[in-house]
């Protein structure tokens, strides 16, 4: 069954071309790579996918349901974490995310039965009841990732959710997300650093608006580093 799928999506700023008849499409419980230099597109891709823009051309879909034809049930489907933090500093972890439960309409005890269990997966139940302040980088963004999984949601989108972390805590967060794709959770990870993309992962190299690259990490980096491959593949260091 298809998790996400991407059809012939195109997408201009004016004159500027952002997206140029992009596909690919993930296998439910497929964690795929999204890596590009500065300007490839990412940003505009995670835009369309969240409905902020909307497709001049192309198709979407979420877990079967297209976007542009059936948009709640899509979205519905979709979790998201964006590059810039969005916690309540001032409340403690459990209260975040008791409030984005609520949004999605869910209370009483199955809210603290969804909240204990997305804690539980991203190993920040213990931090619970400390305010969104004292957490350090790495778990604030645990935490953020354990919200956006509250409503269950198939596919989960994460724009460079490592930025600024030091290496044991991306390593942390990179390892908790992959084992969401054991409960068939389709991941799709926007980066740019490479020692973020696992051999085995799906790998989707986006350049200048265009997928350069689509398929799994260890083939397309062949007998170079995926850095290495990556730079002779652009040209541009990722
Ligand atoms: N509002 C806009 N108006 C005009 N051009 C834009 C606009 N937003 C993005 N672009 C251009 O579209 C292209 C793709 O931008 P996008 O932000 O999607 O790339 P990105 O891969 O996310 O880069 P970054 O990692 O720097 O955010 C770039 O050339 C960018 O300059």
């Amino acid at each position: 069954m298809s998790g996400l799928k991407v059809s012939n999506l195109s997408y201009n700023y004016g004159a500027k071309t952002a997206l140029d008849d992009v596909s690919f499409e993930l296998e439910t419980g497929t964690f795929c790579a999204l890596l590009g230099p500065n300007g490839a597109g990412k940003s505009t891709l995670f835009n369309l996918l969240t409905r902020l823009l909307v497709a001049q051309q192309g198709h979407i879909e979420i877990a079967g349901f297209d976007i542009a034809t059936t948009p709640r049930k899509a979205l519905e489907r979709l979790g998201i974490v964006f590059q810039q933090t969005t916690l309540d500093l001032d409340l403690t972890v459990r209260q975040n995310l008791s409030y984005f439960a609520a949004l999605h309409g869910i209370s009483g005890r199955d809210a603290r039965q969804r909240i204990d269990a997305s804690l539980d997966k991203l190993g920040m139940r213990e931090r619970a009841d400390e305010k969104a302040r004292t957490l350090n980088g790495g778990h604030k963004r645990r935490a953020e990732i354990a919200r956006a999984l509250i409503h269950n949601p198939m596919v989960l989108l994460l724009d460079e959710p490592t930025v600024g972390l030091d290496a044991a805590a991306r390593s942390a967060i990179t390892n908790h997300v992959h084992e969401l794709t054991q409960e068939g959770t389709t991941i799709l990870w926007a980066t740019h650093l490479t020692d973020e993309v696992q051999p085995d992962d799906r790998l989707v190299i986006l350049h200048q608006a265009n997928v350069l690259a689509d398929g799994i990490a260890r083939e397309i980096s062949g007998d170079l580093p995926l850095k290495d491959r990556i730079l002779h593949l652009t040209a541009v260091p990722a």
